[in-house]
């Protein structure tokens, strides 16, 4: 499986149909604490228009309500993945994405078959308190190493500067929320995203 070289997360159908006009063809709805009828709209409203862009979205946390959605991509944490039942997930034929901090995280993730494992924060982050320092590049070329062939994800204080480095030391995909979400023109900054990670997701010279 291939995953676009960009990956956007934002947490509402309303981003998602703000941004993913633009062209952006991989993105997570991130959602945190809404009631489950409103989630469901959300992710619904969000799947109409991933659809009719060609944009791959990934659902957050909920993957429950992914498979009674029919959604086809789910993303969990260490904690998500404890509680979630791997069975139905595959079953129903959704892709799995996993998120990693530690070496027994990592391993644990390798034991669960995703496909796609994610390391973070690789630099500093202001979305959420993390446990973990900033994990840095050398980090990131050791999971390079340790995942093989499954596409590996970077997240965590990324910005369109720092997009070289990912990639130079193996990510296939750098996730973002912060570095679009709260700049002052979001549109802007995702479109330099997408001229950024151009070539490697083979877009036309
Ligand atoms: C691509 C990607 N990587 C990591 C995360 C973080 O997942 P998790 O640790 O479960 O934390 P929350 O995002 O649920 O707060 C992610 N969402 N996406
Ligand atoms: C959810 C998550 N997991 C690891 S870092 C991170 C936050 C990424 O947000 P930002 O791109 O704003 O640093
Ligand atoms: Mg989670």
């Amino acid at each position: 499986m291939r995953l676009d070289p960009f990956y956007l997360i934002v947490d509402s159908a309303a981003w998602i149909e703000r941004v993913v006009p633009l062209g952006v063809k991989l993105v997570q709805l991130r959602i945190k604490d809404m009631p489950e009828g409103a989630l469901r709209d959300e992710i619904r409203r969000a799947r109409t228009v991933c659809a009719g862009a060609g944009c791959q979205m990934i659902v957050n946390d909920y993957w429950r309500i992914a498979i009674e959605e029919g959604c086809d991509f789910v993303h969990l944490g260490q904690e998500d993945l404890a509680e979630a039942d791997l069975g139905a997930i595959r079953a129903a034929g959704l892709k799995l994405g996993l998120s990693t901090h530690d070496e027994a995280e990592l391993q644990t993730a390798l034991a669960a078959s995703p496909d796609y494992i994610a390391l973070g924060p690789v630099y500093p982050t202001i979305l959420k308190q993390m446990k973990w320092a900033p994990q840095g590049l050398n980090k990131l070329s050791d999971w390079r190493h340790r995942v093989g062939t499954l596409p590996l994800v970077a997240i965590g204080g990324l910005t369109v500067d720092r997009l070289d480095g990912v990639f130079s030391h193996g990510a296939d995909s750098a996730a973002v929320v912060t570095d679009i979400s709260l700049n002052p023109s979001p549109e802007d900054r995702t479109r330099q995203w997408i001229e950024k990670t151009a070539k490697r997701r083979g877009d036309p010279a």
